[in-house]
């Protein structure tokens, strides 16, 4: 089965408050992003293990940790009539990013599991594993616009129409760690609840919504700010970082971008929401 999981981007990111747990309560629209990973989950050839084959963006760490792998066995370990598996994923969506490539990996691996061997777990659960691999994975399994909170694996519905939005994505090839972002933030309740800011027009945004990790992590990564500088120039509506870093994006509610003009070393993406 080929699937095609694709990123997130944050609109609004608020960290609340810091939990017993050690993770962070948070306040985020979580949006999906038309940005595609390919991967391919076959039953192995009789007599082999799992395996996963990598190609296109190299992914740090021990191919048997992949996140896709540990999706796969998490279902393995409750459903052990799933044979060995073989995984082809091609990874394009950057990583480190905000854009939760790798979470969206892992949870388009349970989906398709559930759907190849016929497990018939129920969206709920597929979510309940998802929470098990990462904190936004679970967002990829019904994978629509949502409010997020607590630790980003709650979700309450949001009337958003973003569909045709034009969006301009930029990384600027610098991997920010999430655990690290996270360090830098104190947390605080938003001046102004999230909902209430989305539901006016698009051009007030940029006064009213913004994203705690941008304003703790610019100062250490100016590059963030003059991204951000040059979307706005190109006529952007709204731009912020993304997550936790450090991809930044541009929305055109009602235009198309200007001239831009990034060094060779970035990955940019351009595309309708
Ligand atoms: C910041 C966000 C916002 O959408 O996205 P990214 O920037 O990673 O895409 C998410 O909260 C990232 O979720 P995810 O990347 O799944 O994080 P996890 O693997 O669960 O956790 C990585 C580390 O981040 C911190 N963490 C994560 C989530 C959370 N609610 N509180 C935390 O404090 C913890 O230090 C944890 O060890
Ligand atoms: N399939 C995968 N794709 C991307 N990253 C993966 C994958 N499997 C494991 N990882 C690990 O997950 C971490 C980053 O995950 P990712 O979701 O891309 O980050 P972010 O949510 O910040 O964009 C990296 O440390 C990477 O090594």
């Amino acid at each position: 089965m080929l699937i095609f999981p694709n990123a997130k981007l944050n609109l609004g990111l608020y960290v609340t408050q810091r939990r017993a747990d050690g993770f962070h309560s948070l306040e985020s629209v979580f949006l999906p992003l038309p940005w595609t990973d390919a991967l391919e989950i076959l039953p192995a050839a009789p007599g082999q293990p799992t395996s996963i084959t990598l190609t296109g963006r190299p992914i740090p760490g021990d191919p048997a940790t992949n996140l896709c792998v540990r999706a796969y066995e998490l279902l393995q370990a409750d459903f052990p009539q799933l044979p060995p598996a073989q995984l082809y994923l091609h990874k394009i969506v950057p990583i480190g990013a905000g854009l939760g490539g790798g979470s969206a990996d892992a949870a388009f691996t349970l989906k398709a599991t559930n759907e190849l061997f016929g497990l018939g777990l129920s969206t709920e659960s597929l979510e309940s594993y998802a929470r098990r691999l990462g904190s936004d994975c679970a967002f990829f399994i019904r994978n629509q616009p949502v409010l997020a909170v607590e630790k980003g694996d709650v979700f309450e519905e949001i009337e958003l129409s973003l569909a045709g939005t034009t969006c301009v994505v930029v990384y600027p090839n610098l991997h920010i760690s999430t655990a690290e972002a996270y360090a830098r933030i104190t947390p605080k309740k938003p001046a102004q609840p999230l909902r209430e800011a989305l539901a006016q027009p698009m051009a007030a945004w940029r006064d009213t919504i913004s994203n705690d990790f941008e304003t703790a992590l610019t100062p250490a990564y100016p590059v963030l700010a003059e991204i951000k500088q040059q979307l706005y120039a190109a006529g952007a509506t709204y731009a912020s970082l993304s997550g936790s870093g450090s991809a930044v994006y541009g929305l055109w509610a009602d235009s198309q971008p200007g001239p831009m003009s990034w060094p060779a070393e970035y990955t940019v993406w351009q595309g309708t929401l």
